[in-house]
C-alpha cells in the first residue's frame, strides 16, 4: 500500500493540488473497497491500484482544475463507480454533490462508498438524466458519457444562472466540435500524470434557461 500512496501523492503534487492525510487516506479506501466490489459488481474494466489512481482518481481530479471556485452545488451525470464526482467531493468538501447514476448495482456501490467515507452532503440520485426533475446546480459534470451537444441540451434546464458544464474529452473532441457553434465555450488541455495523455476539459459557460 505504501507505493500506491506515494504514487497517488506524486499525482496530487504533479498536478499541483494541495492535499492533506486524510485526503490521501480517503482515497485509499476507496480503492480498497472499488477493487472489492469490482469482483461482483464488475464497476470497471481498470483492475490494478495502478490503473484505478491514473485513470480513475487522478484523471477525474483534472476537474478541479476548471471547477469554478465559487461553486456550491454540482452534479455528476452517469457517474459509474463515482467518476469524477466521489474525486472532487473528497478534494472539494463544501460542495453539495449528486451522483446520477441509473444502473441498479453502481449506485448500490456508490451508496455503500460514500457512507463509507463519511462524505457529508452528498445525494445519489438513480435515474437517467432524462427522468430528473427539479435538480438545479452550478455545475453539472460527466466523463465518457456525452457529446457536448447533447450535455449542453440535457442539462441546460438543470443548471442555475452562472453555471457551467464540465466534460472531459478524449482525441475525438475536435471531431466532435466540427460544425457546431457554441457560444462561451472554452477548452484546457490537461496532461494526465503518468500517462502519455492529454485530456481536454470542456467548459461551457452561461447554458441556463
Ligand atoms: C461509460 S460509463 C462512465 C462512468 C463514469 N463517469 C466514468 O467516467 O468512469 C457511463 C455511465 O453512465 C450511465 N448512464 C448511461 N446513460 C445515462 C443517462 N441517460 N443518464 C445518466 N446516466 C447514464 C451508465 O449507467 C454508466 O454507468
Amino acid at each position: 500500500m505504501k507505493e500506491t500512496a506515494d504514487l497517488l501523492k506524486r499525482g496530487f503534487e504533479l498536478l499541483d493540488i494541495p492535499h492533506s492525510i486524510n485526503q490521501v487516506d480517503l482515497f485509499l479506501t476507496y480503492l480498497i473497497e472499488l477493487k472489492k466490489w469490482n469482483k461482483a459488481y464488475n464497476l470497471s474494466g481498470l483492475k490494478t491500484e495502478r490503473e484505478i489512481i491514473i485513470k480513475h482518481f487522478l484523471d477525474s481530479l483534472l476537474f478541479l482544475k476548471v471547477l469554478p471556485s465559487g461553486a456550491l452545488s454540482a452534479a455528476d451525470i452517469g457517474s459509474g463507480a463515482g467518476f469524477p464526482g466521489i474525486p472532487v467531493k473528497i478534494m472539494a468538501p463544501k460542495i453539495k454533490m449528486f451522483l446520477v447514476e441509473p444502473a441498479g448495482k453502481k449506485a448500490i456501490f456508490l451508496r455503500h462508498i460514500c457512507s463509507n467515507l463519511d462524505l457529508a452532503g452528498v445525494k445519489i440520485i438513480d435515474k437517467r438524466l432524462e427522468e430528473i426533475e427539479g435538480l438545479k446546480v452550478d455545475v453539472a459534470m460527466t466523463r465518457a458519457l456525452f457529446t457536448v451537444g447533447d450535455f449542453i441540451k440535457k442539462t441546460r434546464g438543470h443548471i442555475n444562472r452562472g453555471g457551467v458544464l464540465i466534460l472531459s474529452k478524449g482525441p475525438k473532441l475536435r471531431e466532435e466540435l466540427k460544425g457546431l457553434t457554441i457560444q462561451n465555450i472554452k477548452v484546457s488541455d490537461l496532461k494526465l500524470p503518468f500517462a502519455d495523455t492529454v485530456r481536454h476539459l470542456v467548459v461551457v459557460k452561461d447554458v441556463a434557461c
